[in-house]
């Protein structure tokens, strides 16, 4: 067996990402790949936090297998489109790449939780992690600094400072309105550095909005295995995916961009019928999967599909979150009909427990606006608030390990008697929900039906 190498050049980087990690591979690198200007737009790639995939990248060229598993087999094939791999400690390669006059889009998956927002969207000034980052770059402008925000204005500044021209920023993490967000926080994270400094940014930068649909799990030993014995090839990093993939965008783009709408992306004026229909049917219902399933001793999505009763209650949740679609009814079925096989695919091993991760960021996406909008009618949605009840059973201990960026100051509300904890935890989401009595009451009863304690 031989390991992946490049022939030719690398192609010239024009394109940065932040959060190298798999769903970047199988999405936005892959769209790359297949775009026919794709030699002029190589990537170089950062993650957002610890060094990650770098060295067996790099070993590789950048290059890997990415494995696109249906319920009946595998596809191979090896993408090329990453340039160069970084780990996010090296800010020096990344001030570098962003006052480049070459590079002219950064796209980013650095999680919901990454980009620090506090409760009323905007960017969490309380966190520590924040105010280290804006003293650093108070000190020095080419200080390292650690927080996603940091380094997009760090770089963006850095760019400004070097007048390298126009730029564009692409967020493709689940988030609505995931543009406007990154706008607000690169706002006010500058502001916080050099009152003067969002103004000087604003001439130059551009945000767009993205709806970004792939399933990717975590790979495992066996997939690499399974690669070797299929293709022959040593890859250390490869990526499984599942043959379905949606890129749906919206705004503009300053300077520039690969051909992505050749490699299948849309680009679409008003792109919020398409968030709501991925936010709330496919994130929603992982969500609700996630904490109800594991608790019924479910491992994997597809595990839950098997379950009578998790359907029962996905069908539910669906039912709530389709009546607030402005979509087609036609549309919605067949949406609904082809996440089922999604979900169902018995070769993806999509972790429930993965899926669990930062419940704090991901539920007031998934759920909360359903739940609102079913209050606004007069309605207790019993399938949202199962998914609440089972994720405050999760904070309290049933089912798997919590793994969540607030759990710091939501674990100690999740303690004492059930309706009480119920009342807390859901304040901590929304204020409002704490206030709603109906909701409080649906959520205890149904945590007691899931998992009495
Ligand atoms: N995996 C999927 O199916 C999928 C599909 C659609 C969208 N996404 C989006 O992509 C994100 C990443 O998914 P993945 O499967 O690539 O995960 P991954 O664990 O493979 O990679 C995550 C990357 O984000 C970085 N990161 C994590 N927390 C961070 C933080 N607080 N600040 C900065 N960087 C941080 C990591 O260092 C890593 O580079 C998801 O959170 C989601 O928003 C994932
Ligand atoms: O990746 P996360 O952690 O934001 O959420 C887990 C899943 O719901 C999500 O990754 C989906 O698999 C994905 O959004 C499908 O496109």
């Amino acid at each position: 067996m031989s390991g992946l190498s490049r022939r030719g050049a690398a192609p010239t980087v024009r394109h940065v990402h932040l959060g190298l990690g798999n769903f970047f591979r199988a999405h936005q690198a892959w769209y790359t790949s297949r775009a026919p200007d794709a030699t002029q737009w190589g990537i170089a790639a950062f993650t957002g936090r610890t060094p990650g995939l770098v060295d067996a990248l790099t070993a590789q060229d950048g290059l890997y297998t990415l494995v696109t598993r249906s319920g009946d087999g595998d596809g191979f094939e090896v993408v090329d489109s990453i340039a160069r791999v970084f780990p996010a400690s090296d800010h020096a390669a990344w001030l570098g790449y962003l006052k480049d006059p070459r590079v002219r889009v950064v796209t980013m998956t650095v999680t919901e939780a990454g980009y620090l927002r506090g409760a009323d969207g905007g960017l969490d000034v309380d966190r520590p992690e924040v105010r280290a980052d804006v003293d650093a770059l108070r000190t020095a402008p080419s200080s390292p600094v650690r927080t996603a925000p940091a380094k997009l204005v760090a770089g963006l500044a850095a760019r400004c400072r070097a007048d390298a021209g126009p730029l564009t920023l692409v967020p493709c993490d689940n988030l609505p309105g995931n543009g406007a967000v990154t706008a607000r926080i690169v706002r006010e994270f500058a502001q916080f550095v050099d009152p003067g400094l969002p103004g000087r940014l604003e001439e130059s930068v551009s945000y767009v909005t993205t709806v970004v649909d792939r399933i990717t799990p975590r790979p495992i030993a066996a997939d690499v295995a399974a690669v070797g014995a299929a293709t022959g090839a040593d890859d250390h990093a490869p990526v499984v995916t599942e043959p379905f993939t949606e890129w749906v965008l919206s705004g503009d783009f300053a300077a520039g961009r690969p051909q992505w709408e050749d490699a299948g992306a849309a680009f679409v004026h008003d792109i919020g019928p398409f968030e709501e229909r991925k936010l709330w049917l496919l994130n929603g219902a992982h969500s609700l999967l996630a904490y109800t399933a594991s608790l019924r001793g479910h491992v994997t999505v597809s595990d839950a599909m098997t379950d009578e009763t998790c359907r029962a209650w996905l069908e539910q949740w669906w039912n709530e979150a389709s009546r607030h679609l402005n979509l087609p009814d036609t549309d919605i079925a067949a949406y609904r009909a082809a996440l089922i096989d999604r979900f169902a695919n018995p070769r993806m091993r999509h972790r429930l427990d993965q899926i669990a991760t930062d419940g704090s960021q991901k539920l007031p996406v998934r759920l909360l606006p359903v739940l609102r909008l079913e209050r606004a009618a007069g309605r207790v949605p019993l399938g949202t608030t199962r998914a609440l009840a089972a994720w405050v059973c999760h904070l309290r201990g049933s089912g798997g390990s919590v793994n969540d960026v607030r759990s710091a100051d939501i674990g100690p509300l999740t303690a004492g008697p059930l309706t009480d904890a119920v009342r807390t935890v859901l304040g901590a989401l929304d204020p409002a929900l704490a206030a709603d009595s109906a909701v409080v009451n649906a959520v205890t009863v149904q945590a007691c039906e899931i998992a009495p304690r």
